[in-house]
């Protein structure tokens, strides 16, 4: 297809992002009008310090969240709480009633950013996994298994023998989401799982191979976690977005972290892309020449697995090449976009 051939506008239906980080306090006011200009909703991680266990701190949590926003801002943020070993069954009664709450997130302990205080034995939380099967409420999961003689590689395929399959037998009602998947193991998985499983996509794992974090020195911008797999994978991974399978949807795992930690000995974990994220998942639909999948991909299979109404508005994506900025500000610090300084070929306007 050469230029003038080239599809010119896209237009959509308004899109959300199934798996989202917005920090709090100076990081929450540099990143939440970022996501809100992008995304409708947004299903709000709970992996602060101290994690948000219980409703009363996930209402407090979405109160700063929406004091954040721009004047006018209609965002509406999907809020998650952060299961550990003693989460009560009261505890997810209190979220199915209360409306707010629309999941619960399965940190293994030691596993990424802020998971000290996640599950140390998936059969501890046990009551707690019975309620969200009965209540129908979805459990999320950062499916990657953390034993130190377990290759980095290998964590998630390994998460699915060890602790996925297990969770499905005992619990076979309950819906989950396995977040951020990474490899073709994982893809695979929730293809052939049946109706209650789905899985989010980052676009750096749509765009990226591993190569990525080593290319020209070692690049801590694409260090995340689960980290970037080999080219098979990334291909799997396109193939599973663009399949039209519905339950794979959109989740950017935008996970900011002020530059100076970013470029440190021990760099954290996790790009920030909440900024440009339509325009990189747009790159990588094209690129496998299925912008046509798009929509499906970005704005009704989330909805439709989470029960709630499609949104009713539209954006507006224009070919135009533009450069990435390589720096925001972020509260005393500023912090580096994914791919910052790199052109995009697609740009929202409205
Ligand atoms: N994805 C990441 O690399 N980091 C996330 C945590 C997570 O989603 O695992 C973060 O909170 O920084
Ligand atoms: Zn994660
Ligand atoms: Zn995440």
């Amino acid at each position: 297809m050469n230029d003038r051939q080239a599809t010119a506008t896209l237009s959509l239906t308004r899109p959300d992002d199934w798996h989202l980080h917005l920090r709090d306090g100076e990081a929450l006011q540099a990143v939440a009008g970022t996501s809100a200009a992008q995304f409708a909703r947004a299903i709000v991680m709970p992996n602060l310090k101290p994690p948000v266990t219980t409703v009363a701190q996930a209402l407090a949590y979405r109160e700063r969240i929406v004091a954040a926003l721009p004047a006018g801002s209609d965002f509406e943020p999907l809020m998650t709480l952060y299961l550990t070993d003693v989460t009560p069954a009261d505890e997810i009664l209190r979220a199915a009633e209360g409306g707010v709450v629309r999941a619960v997130k399965l940190y293994p302990a030691g596993a990424t950013t802020n998971s000290d205080a996640g599950v140390t034995d998936i059969a501890k939380p046990r009551a707690a996994l019975e309620a969200m099967q009965r209540a129908g409420m979805p459990l999320l999961v950062h499916g990657e298994v953390t034993d130190s003689d377990i290759d980095v590689f290998d964590r998630e395929a390994v998460f699915i023998d060890r602790v996925l399959e297990p969770l499905r037998r005992d619990f076979p009602a309950l819906r989950i989401v396995f977040e951020h998947i990474t490899t073709r193991e994982a893809a695979q998985y929730v293809e052939q799982a049946g109706e209650g499983i789905g899985a989010t996509i980052t676009a750096h794992h749509l765009l990226y191979n591993r190569n990525a974090i080593f290319s020209g020195g070692l690049r801590p911008h694409w260090y995340c976690l689960p980290v970037l797999k080999r080219e098979i994978h990334r291909q799997a991974l396109v193939a599973a977005a663009t399949s039209g399978n519905p339950r794979f949807f959109l989740g950017t795992d935008s996970a900011p972290h002020p530059a100076r930690l970013k470029a440190h000995a021990a760099a954290c974990a996790g790009c920030y892309t909440a900024p440009h994220a339509m325009e990189l998942y747009a790159t990588a639909f094209e690129r496998a020449g299925a912008l046509d999948r798009l929509e499906a991909f970005a704005s009704f299979n989330g909805p439709d697995f989470y029960r709630l109404p499609r949104n009713a508005g539209r954006i507006t994506l224009r070919r135009e090449r533009w450069t990435i900025p390589e720096s925001l500000p972020f509260g005393d610090d500023d912090i580096v976009p994914l791919a910052g300084g790199e052109p995009l070929d697609w740009r929202l306007v409205a």
